[in-house]
């Protein structure tokens, strides 16, 4: 990836002020949509946040990157789809050279003391959380909201963050003060959800192409 290719503003991390609530959301966004868009909406309002950082990954370190758009192209389709102002737009890790969560949030944290950062993901990603890098130093430092996602609403019994940090989770009641807790704490948000996914937009977008040729 070539980080001239991007326009600068994105290039930076996103400007907070002292004691502000905000969440980080990260994602391949390949491409961005309207799933995403309602766990950012639910983010905001649950947890009562003042920002969300919707944060473009250079590529997730776990998945293959043959199919992945070019960053360009993902953070101008994830500005399209994200009006509200409090949601910020960024792929600050270009320029800190990174595609690893845990390194990315000490980063984050060390540049923004004072801040109340939580760490925001879907319920599928809550399945596989456990084969992140350092995933226990992330969750021994930073809130976790887990948003519900249709086929992984059991992974907040079931899966193995869930079982370690049994003892941290929170009632989505009070979601609210998830921001302000220290570490571990972490929640569950039921709620709406959306089916849709990245892969199946990608596979009606090859089917249409297929279709096309013939
Ligand atoms: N429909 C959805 N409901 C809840 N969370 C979602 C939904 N779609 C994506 N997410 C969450 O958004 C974040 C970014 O997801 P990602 O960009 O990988 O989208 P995806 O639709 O899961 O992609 P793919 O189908 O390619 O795996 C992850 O935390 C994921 O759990
Ligand atoms: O740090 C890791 O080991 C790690 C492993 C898998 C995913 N992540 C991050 O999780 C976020 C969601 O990724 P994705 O591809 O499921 O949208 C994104 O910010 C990735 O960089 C991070």
């Amino acid at each position: 990836m070539r980080s001239d290719a991007i326009e600068p503003r994105y290039l930076k991390m996103p400007h907070v002020e002292k004691g502000m609530a905000v969440g980080l959301f990260g994602g391949s966004f390949n491409p961005p949509h309207e799933g995403h868009v309602l766990v950012a909406d639910i983010a905001l309002r649950r947890l009562g946040l003042d920002q969300l950082w919707w944060m473009v990954t250079p590529g997730n370190p776990l998945k293959d990157h043959s199919q992945l758009s070019p960053l360009r192209e993902r953070l101008a389709l994830s500005e399209a789809i994200t009006p509200d102002p409090r949601i910020k737009v960024t792929a600050f890790e270009v320029t800190i050279g990174q595609n690893y969560t845990a390194r990315t949030l000490e980063i984050v944290q060390a540049r923004n003391p004072g801040v109340h950062f939580v760490w925001i993901m879907g319920a599928d990603s809550l399945k596989s959380f456990h084969r992140w890098q350092n995933w226990q130093r992330i969750a021994r430092t930073f809130p976790i909201a887990v948003i519900d996602r249709p086929g992984s609403t059991l992974a907040f019994l079931s899966s193995v963050m869930a079982k370690t940090f049994d003892h941290a989770r929170i009632d989505e009641e009070d979601a609210r003060a998830l921001a302000y807790r220290p570490a571990p704490a972490w929640t569950f948000i039921h709620g709406p959800r959306s089916p849709l996914s990245s892969s199946a937009l990608r596979q009606r977008e090859e089917t249409k192409k297929d279709t096309g040729n013939k």
